[in-house]
């Protein structure tokens, strides 16, 4: 396990973030941190904004207004490519590849953690036996299982994950807080959305609660 720093600055920082779409704001300004060893639950109704968030900090739209640091810098974008894994709304597979050729494509293109092997990243998220599995042929949930693998591989230490319950049966729900609970323990961090209804990591978790107006809602409200 990796000791956490505690004088280290934070994982992720915004200040004064802020994203409009034809002039109708969608979130902010927004302020928050996550450190090392930190969930943030993201939460709101639909069309609250959650996913545009995680899209503006993984760099996939760009914010009107405001900073995003990564590690006490500024998120530039080999910097995010180094440190942040996203875990969006589609898989983001090749659908004519298998569940194991998918995995090291991924690899070969993002890199991965030492240490862990794709074969066994199917093992932990119950995809051991679909190794050769086309990816189009899985259900949605095994889908998103093999999206957890890639992510398990990733070497990132701030993982995104937008809504990453859906389509999972409780077992899935439960490897996906085990996941989060392990990554923060080796130091990672999380940003999580949901609706706030069914699911959250039992981790040390704060919560962003996006609405009108959007505010941070400071709460401890982690089971752990
Ligand atoms: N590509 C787009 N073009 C125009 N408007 C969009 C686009 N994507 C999202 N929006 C709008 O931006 C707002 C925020 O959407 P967003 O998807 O971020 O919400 P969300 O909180 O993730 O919602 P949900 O819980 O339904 O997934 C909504 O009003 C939505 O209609």
């Amino acid at each position: 396990m990796t000791p956490i720093d505690h004088s280290a600055p934070p994982l992720l920082q915004a200040r004064g973030l802020r994203f409009a779409r034809n002039d109708e704001p969608v979130f902010g300004p927004l302020d928050f941190a996550v450190d090392a060893g930190e969930a943030l639950l993201v939460q709101g109704d639909n069309g609250a904004g959650k996913t545009t968030l995680l899209r503006v900090l993984a760099g996939l739209l760009r914010a009107d207004e405001g900073q995003i640091d990564i590690d006490g810098r500024p998120a530039h974008p080999a910097r995010r490519a180094r440190a942040i894994a996203y875990l969006g709304h589609l898989p983001g597979l090749k659908a004519d590849l298998s569940a194991l050729e998918n995995l090291n494509f991924l690899c070969g293109l993002q890199g991965r953690r030492r240490a862990q092997l794709p074969e066994n990243a199917l093992g932990i998220v119950g995809l051991a036996g679909y190794e050769d599995a086309l990816a189009r042929q899985l259900s949605a949930g095994q889908k998103k299982r093999l999206s957890l693998a890639r992510l398990w591989l990733a070497p990132a230490p701030v993982w995104l994950l937008d809504e990453p319950y859906a389509n999972l049966d409780l077992d899935g729900i439960e490897l996906v807080n085990r996941m989060v609970q392990a990554h923060l323990r080796e130091g990672g961090a999380a940003l999580v959305t949901t609706h706030g209804a069914y699911a959250a990591p039992p981790v040390r978790t704060r919560m962003l609660v996006l609405g009108a107006p959007s505010r941070l809602a400071d709460a401890e409200a982690g089971h752990a």
